[in-house]
């Protein structure tokens, strides 16, 4: 993932100046999936900042998917939609940035141009009347319900009298803008993009698929309603921070020798982000170093969100040489019927049974049954002859909610983890399914990712064996005193320099690097041991893997921990369990290895021992904060009692049972 890392720019000004008159329809999906843990404002948030992206509006429809079936998030898109008309106008104006309404208000907090009297007025306005969206948005949110006087002012409201709950409801599809309309304008009488609300069919005895089945459904919803040529796939809490990302991806779609790329992958960037990023979520390395590498080697990954694709691409079309694609084609194509027609033969398409005996979720959109269907989308397609590219510009393309617990983190970890291993040993790995179509480089830096969870096997045992053997004066490594040592020390140090070298020229800090030391141990003896286990379960038939959505909300006193970067425990879970028991039966190994080594006067214990010492030394440093949490800390964020007593007994035993063995 290192060898060959690639630097991409683009020229916006050519692509303009060439292809300003043809350029391609594009349609947005933007997914959301619980209304609890993904609130209204924050997704409309990002609808509206998709809405605002400098293109002609004319070819640019948003969808938002709402897997909750939330009549809430459909009051927040309407209100969404009458505020679009304000905000579009006053966003291409001042050309602000960015153009998600909440992240720009909370940064500029005046007008910009003080003296400019039409500007400030303006900006005074458009804040207040967001201010007011804002509040009713919220006020519909923590009431749990739409005010009466608001439900009857749009018939769409009606739908939700048929939902009997949000995993059994009819298809609920709403055009709340539509684009062909001529009195869909702003208040500059410029056409609004179209504006779709799809909540699709659910009912109990049909899987949903999750996020794959959504973006499935919009896919077929969409092609009906606008066809755009170009997909953008995004997280709903990943809003636009660069109004331009657009064109910057059609520089490589539209580029001479961009026949080939199926579509361009922005990294995942994060406003949640702590100074030393604690829970190294803001997966700096990955995001700054490693998407490069995968772009030298053939491609990088589709990671979900962020991620522009060709529509036929994504729906199973196979790369063909010298088959130029027609960007104007498809410009003119639009539907015929009205939009109520429109929106009831859509329907069906959104329906559950419309799936049945077709390749929709095999060989046509997103794959169905892993829990990273991006990561197997993008390497089907790869192997179908195409290629990807992956951007980084300086201003990022893409603000998300990095999870902001520990816990949340490392489920979100095992999730991923999960799903990768079970790709390595689907009939989809990429040595066997990917030979002869895409690059042996390529393959061998997808494993990378695929076989995250199975490393859970070798730091288990680096954190079990070497220190429960020091008891014993039982050593593993060569002593200190002979030249064999050399290699261990090499490696440990030359490994330890370059990840730090790499984090600090990417911009991170010591303190940061410190962190995502600790995190590499918690996420390896938890998140990779649940998802590795689990994983072999499933293959024996024992198990089945679902898709737990991470929180985009906190409480005020996990936020200010977490600000604070203090590490949060609070909630029992089984993977604390096991943090704090490791933790503890270190700390046990070191008091018991310091013992020894004082007793021994000739020293001769501690040539022997160094090394594991060492080890279980730096784990103990690195554990800090769980002894904090488990004996010093008062607080709500601190392990709970119950995994204490548990940890502790259990480690105790553990060393009685090594000590008399
Ligand atoms: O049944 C579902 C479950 C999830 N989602 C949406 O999927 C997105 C990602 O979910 P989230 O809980 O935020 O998961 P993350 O781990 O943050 O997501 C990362 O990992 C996923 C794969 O595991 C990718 O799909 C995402 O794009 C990528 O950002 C969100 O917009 C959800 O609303 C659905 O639409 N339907
Ligand atoms: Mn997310």
């Amino acid at each position: 993932a290192r060898w060959n890392p690639v630097y991409r720019y683009t020229f916006k000004d050519r692509l303009s100046q060439r292809y300003e008159k043809v350029l391609p329809k594009v349609d947005v999906f933007v997914c959301t999936a619980d209304h609890t843990v993904e609130p209204p404002l924050m997704v409309v948030n990002t609808v509206l900042s998709v809405m605002a992206y400098d293109y002609p509006t004319e070819k640019l429809s948003v969808y938002l998917s709402d897997d909750g079936g939330s009549e809430l998030m459909f009051h927040a898109l309407l209100e969404a939609s009458r505020f679009s008309k304000y905000w579009l106008p006053f966003c291409k104006k001042f050309k602000i940035e960015p153009r998600s309404p909440e992240a720009y208000f909370s940064t500029v907090l005046q007008p910009v141009n003080m003296d400019d009297p039409v500007m400030a007025e303006e900006w005074s306005t458009i804040k207040k009347l967001y201010e007011d969206m804002k509040e009713r948005i919220n006020n519909a949110s923590n009431s749990g319900q739409v005010p009466e006087a608001a439900r009857k002012e749009h018939k769409g409201f009606q739908d939700w009298d048929l939902v009997s709950s949000r995993r059994d409801h009819p298809t609920i599809l709403q055009i709340l803008i539509d684009g062909r309309d001529p009195r869909a304008v702003d208040i500059e009488e410029q056409t609004l993009p179209t504006l779709v609300y799809l909540a699709r069919e659910k009912r109990p005895q049909y899987h949903h698929n999750f996020k794959a089945g959504a973006l499935n459904a919009l896919l077929r919803v969409s092609s009906r309603i606008s066809n755009g040529l170009v997909v953008l796939t995004v997280d709903c809490d990943m809003y636009s921070n660069n109004s331009k990302s657009l064109r910057d991806a059609l520089c490589f779609l539209m580029d001479e020798e961009g026949e080939r790329i199926a579509f361009v992958q922005f990294p995942q960037s994060f406003n949640n982000i702590t100074t030393n990023d604690i829970y190294n979520t803001s997966l700096r390395v990955i995001m700054e170093v490693e998407l490069r590498g995968l772009d030298g080697n053939g491609g990088p990954l589709y990671i979900g969100t962020g991620c522009f694709h060709r529509r036929d691409t994504l729906c199973g079309k196979k790369y063909e040489k010298d088959c130029k694609i027609e960007w104007w084609t498809e410009n003119d194509k639009r539907a015929e019927e009205s939009t109520k027609v429109l929106e009831e033969t859509c329907k069906t398409l959104a329906s559950c049974s419309y799936e049945k005996n077709t390749e929709w979720g095999k060989e046509m959109g997103l794959k169905y049954g892993c829990p990273v269907e991006d990561v197997l989308t993008g390497l089907c397609i790869q192997c179908r002859g195409w290629r990807s590219v992956s951007y980084n510009p300086e201003r990022k393309g893409f603000l998300g909610v990095a999870p902001t617990t520990l816990l949340q983190t490392l489920v979100q970890t095992k999730r991923w983890s999960e799903g990768d291993l079970q790709i390595f040993l689907s009939k989809y790995c990429p040595f066997v399914y990917g030979h002869g179509k895409i690059p042996l480089q390529l393959q061998m830096t997808y494993c990378v990712y695929l076989l995250w969870a199975p490393n859970c096997l070798a730091t288990l045992y680096y954190v079990v064996v070497p220190s429960f053997c020091i008891h014993k004066g039982l050593s593993l490594f060569p002593k200190v005193s002979s030249p064999w040592v050399l290699p261990f020390l090499y490696v440990i140090i030359a490994k330890y320099a370059y990840s730090l070298g790499e984090l600090l020229w990417c911009g991170g800090t010591f303190q940061e690097w410190w962190n995502d030391q600790r995190m590499w141990l918690y996420k390896r003896t938890t998140s990779y041991l649940f998802a590795f286990t689990e994983t072999i379960l499933k293959l024996l038939g024992f198990a089945n893997s679902g898709f737990v959505v991470t929180s985009k909300v906190a409480d005020e006193d996990l936020s200010l921990r977490y600000e604070k970067e203090v590490m949060e425990f609070g909630a029992p879970s089984p993977m604390f369990s096991i943090l704090a028991t490791l933790s503890i039966a270190n700390l046990l190994s070191f008091i018991g290895a310091l013992k020894i080594v004082i007793m021994d006067s000739q020293s001769r214990v501690f040539d022997k021992l160094a090394l594991q010492m060492l080890l279980c030394g730096l784990l103990v440093i690195i554990n800090l904060p769980v002894y904090e949490g488990l004996f010093f800390r008062k607080d709500n964020g601190r392990m709970p009692s119950a995994v204490t007593y548990q940890a502790i007994s259990i480690a105790i035993l553990a060393h009685t049972i090594a000590l008399l063995y």
